[in-house]
Formats: structure tokens, C-alpha cells, sequence
């Protein structure tokens, strides 16, 4: 480096700032005029800045094409790019994606979706479109699967890149007919509503990793699919940070099931439940659908403060989203109406709550009265006895091992906090395992084609920016 060499130095605020050395000490310490009116003249050691671009406002598509690629000009151009509502850069074959939180007009049109159809990497600007279409040449070309990898922090926008690359897959490929990719698209919303939840950095934040397959045929037709998924977070079904909140499905049910099926499982709003209403109670609502909510609903928060508001949710139109894609991927009534139960099941479990027992010398607690009622719902809707749903939460079996007494079944008390840890073992045993069974369920209708190629797309949490790359399986 040298003086009058533009570069960019470390600021706490902006990540850089831009500047130029006046110059150099002999220990390395350099005199630098920055461009910004906030610090006119730093001192930095050479270490610590990166050459700058000769025209810092010019951006490029893929940050292989910087004539200095460094932390600071990679960040520079993808902000240059990000103001200008170019949200994709690529490094090579990798894409990196900036979340707009907005509506970028004709982004994902049908019209965009043809126009990527068939180019190469670099034809078009960078675009999510841009690696579904390679993925897709690649399979065709190389006869392997591919797979593509979403990762990023919480929020940055993982979740909707996925459901644009399936788009992508299914709208160009998909048959004319199109029930199966009318199938792996159903699935989304289904699978958001039991396993996305608001935290608080991202209203649909989801809590568990995924894996879609999509089938090819050797015409390279989309025939089929699977979903794979794991590890949803179980701790949030029973309790939740002031500022989040439960799974959707249970303010989906609390506010957008239809009066009969809520009277018919017991459910009124979320400040009646203990699952609930540690966290937020306001449902998301539109200005349109708040008005079908009625006050018995609504919990004092929602009251007070009005519905949550994103341009992606509607707890009132999402039941009915939720349940016509459960429909369409095939689910029978009866089918739907199990599933709402053992979602209302939890909640009625929750509500069990436990005292100690005057009567047992050895420190074993009882069911509150209060909650004798929840007790009896919650054994009701699960289709089991409530005596034995009871003595299953405030008793543990023990079957002695030894001695005389060999093979003998022992009923051993448990303390107010061992049933309390009881109850929300199997709350959350109930509703992981009702996951499981509706993916499940969602593999059943979706056809699998296993001697087929498949385009996999993974979306996983991981750290940083969004980047989204394509591996060879
Ligand atoms: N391409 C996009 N265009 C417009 N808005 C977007 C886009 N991507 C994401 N968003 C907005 O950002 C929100 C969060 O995105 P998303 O749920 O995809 O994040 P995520 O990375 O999957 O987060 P998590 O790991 O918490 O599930 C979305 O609900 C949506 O409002």
C-alpha cells in the first residue's frame, strides 16, 4: 500500500468506511482522510485496511469479478447491489441473498421464472432462479442428484428461498396437471403452521431443519418428491419467551377454526392456556380478518394492543389454508379432525396442574381440583381413560429386579415438580410424534420415486449471511 491508495477502514457502525492514506509511519500506523463527514482523519495500522475498488459506487454480479475481493469490498458491493433491490450476488456457483423484507415487483413472477429457464450461470443477473435452473441442467447433464444447500442466520430469509426454488423446480417441470407439484407445495404451508412459530426474529421463524427431494423421471418430468425433517425445538410447545410464541397451529386453531370444531375440542383464546400464555397471546390479523375475531377469542394482550401484523400471516386465514392443503394432500375429515384434537389435547394437558397430597406420607402430589376438568378433556380427546391418564401423571411404574419380590409392579409417587416434568414430557411427546405423522402422512400422497434423480434442497440454520450453493450428490 501506498499513499493516496483509496482503501477501506473498520468502523463500528458501518462494518467500513471508505478512505484515503495521507500516510505512512515507519512502525505501519497510517494517516488515512476518510470520505465520511463523521471521522475526517484516522490512524490505522496497514493490517487493519483493505484495498478499496477503484469505483467504489460501480457494483458487479458476482464478487469474483472485484479486482480486490476482501471482507470490506464484498460487503460494499452486495450493500451497492441491496439499495439498488439487487438482492442476489454470486461468489462463483454460490449465491448469496439479502432478506428485502419487501416486496421486490416481478422478482418471482412467472414471467422471470420462463426467462431463467435454460441460461447459464452469469446470463441473467443473480437470481434464486439462477441455481434451481442449474441444479436442474446439471442432473439432466451429469445423471446425478444434486442438492442445494440454504443456509443462514435466523431471518435472513432461508424459509422463502426454499419455496421459490421448489416453485421454480416444480412450475417449469411439473406436468400439466400437476397434482404432485401441487403436493410439495401444499406441503409448506402445512408444514409452517405446526413447525414455524414468531420469535423474536422472525414472526415465521422455522424451529426444525428440512430436506425436499424432488423426483425427476428420465424425461426429466417431476414425478415425485420426499420431505425429510428433524430436530424440531420440543422446548417451545410448553413454554415460551414473553416476546414469542407457540407453534402456529394453536392460535390457527384458538382463532381460525370454525365455532363448532372449537366448542367440539374445548378451545376458547390462548390466556386460558398454560401453553400459551406465558409467551405473546396476540394472534396476526389483517384489518379484514380481525373484524371475523370475536372478543371471547381474543386474549387481553390482543385486546389491548390489536392483532400482530406481517404481510405473510393471518392466523384467521391460515386455518383455512392449513386445512385445505391437508385436504388436497389427501387427508379425510376424520383424518383432519384427529390431528386438531391432539393439537387441542396438548393444550388441555397443560392446563393440568398439580398439588401435594395431604394423604401420602411420602411427599406424592394430586391433580388440583381446578384442573380436574382439564384433566378430563385432555383424557378425552387423547381417546384414553382419564383414572389412567392420572395415575400415569402423578406415578411412575417401578418393577423390582431381585430378590423375592422379583417381577412385582410398583407404583411410586411423584412430587409436584416430577408430575409437572411428566405432563410436559408427554405434551411434548404428543405433539412431536403428530409432527411426524403429518409429514409422514404428506410422504404418503406425494409419490416416491426412488430409482429417479432428484433436485434435494436443504434448509438449515447455520450462521451469516444466506448463502445458497449447489453440491453434487
Ligand atoms: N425474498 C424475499 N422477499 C421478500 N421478503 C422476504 C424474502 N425472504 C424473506 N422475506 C421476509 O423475511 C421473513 C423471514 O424469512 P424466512 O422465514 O425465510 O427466514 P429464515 O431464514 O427461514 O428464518 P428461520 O431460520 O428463523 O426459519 C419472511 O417471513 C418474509 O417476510
Amino acid at each position: 500500500m501506498m499513499e493516496r491508495q483509496k482503501v477501506w477502514v473498520p468502523d463500528p457502525v458501518e462494518g467500513f468506511v471508505l478512505g484515503t492514506i495521507h500516510d505512512i509511519g515507519h512502525n505501519g500506523e497510517a494517516t488515512i482522510f476518510t470520505t465520511d463527514s463523521k471521522h475526517s482523519k484516522l490512524t490505522y495500522n496497514l493490517e487493519r485496511v483493505y484495498y478499496a475498488e477503484q469505483h467504489d459506487k460501480a457494483d458487479v454480479e458476482d464478487n469474483c469479478a472485484l479486482m480486490y475481493l476482501n471482507p470490506a469490498t464484498l460487503l460494499s458491493n452486495i450493500r451497492t447491489r441491496y439499495k439498488k433491490d439487487k438482492i442476489y450476488t454470486f461468489v462463483a456457483n454460490i449465491l448469496i441473498a439479502v432478506n428485502p423484507y419487501c416486496e421486490i415487483k416481478d422478482l418471482y413472477s412467472s414471467k422471470t421464472i420462463k426467462s431463467y429457464q435454460g441460461k447459464s450461470l452469469g446470463v441473467l443477473p443473480p437470481h434464486v432462479f439462477s441455481i434451481a435452473d442449474k441444479s436442474f441442467r446439471d442432473m439432466k447433464v451429469m445423471k446425478q442428484s444434486q442438492s442445494i444447500i440454504v443456509s443462514g442466520e435466523s431471518g435472513a430469509g432461508k424459509t422463502e428461498s426454499t419455496k421459490y426454488l421448489l416453485r421454480y423446480l416444480c412450475e417449469l417441470w411439473g406436468t400439466t396437471a400437476g397434482p404432485i407439484e401441487q403436493k410439495i407445495l401444499d406441503a409448506n404451508p402445512v408444514m409452517e403452521a405446526f413447525g414455524n412459530a414468531k420469535t423474536t426474529r422472525n414472526n415465521n421463524s422455522s424451529r426444525f431443519g428440512k430436506f425436499i427431494e424432488v423426483h425427476f423421471d428420465s424425461r426429466c418430468q417431476v414425478v415425485g418428491g420426499f420431505i425429510s425433517h428433524y430436530l424440531l425445538e420440543k422446548s417451545r410447545i410448553c413454554r415460551q419467551s414473553e416476546h414469542e410464541r407457540n407453534y402456529h397451529v394453536f392460535y390457527l386453531l384458538c382463532a381460525g377454526a370454525p365455532d363448532k370444531l372449537r366448542e367440539q375440542l374445548s378451545i376458547t383464546k390462548p390466556d386460558d392456556f398454560h401453553y400459551l400464555n406465558s409467551g405473546c397471546t396476540q394472534y396476526f390479523t389483517t384489518s379484514v380478518s380481525e373484524k371475523k375475531l370475536n372478543n371471547s377469542q381474543k386474549s387481553q394482550s390482543h385486546l389491548m394492543k390489536g392483532g400482530l401484523r406481517d404481510t405473510m400471516l393471518d392466523d384467521i386465514e391460515d386455518f383455512t389454508n392449513m386445512d385445505n392443503a391437508l385436504g388436497r394432500l389427501g387427508l379425510s375429515d376424520a383424518e383432519r379432525l384427529n390431528i386438531y384434537t391432539m393439537v387441542a389435547s396438548v393444550l388441555h394437558l397443560g392446563n393440568v396442574a398439580f398439588e401435594d397430597n395431604p394423604e401420602d406420607t411420602k411427599g406424592g402430589c394430586q391433580v388440583c381440583g381446578s384442573s380436574e376438568k382439564s384433566l378430563s378433556i385432555a383424557a378425552k380427546l387423547m381417546g384414553v381413560d382419564p383414572g389412567e391418564l392420572r395415575q400415569a401423571l402423578v406415578s411412575r411404574v417401578m418393577q423390582s429386579s431381585r430378590g423375592g419380590l422379583k417381577g412385582t409392579v410398583i407404583m411410586v409417587p411423584l412430587k409436584v415438580y416430577e408430575a409437572n416434568n411428566a405432563r410436559d414430557a408427554l405434551a411434548k411427546a404428543l405433539y412431536s410424534n403428530l409432527f411426524d405423522y403429518i409429514v409422514q402422512r404428506i410422504n404418503k400422497s406425494i409419490p416416491f420415486k426412488a430409482s429417479s434423480y432428484y433436485i434435494g434442497v436443504l434448509d438449515i440454520a447455520g450462521f451469516g449471511m444466506i448463502n445458497i450453493s449447489l453440491t453434487t450428490k
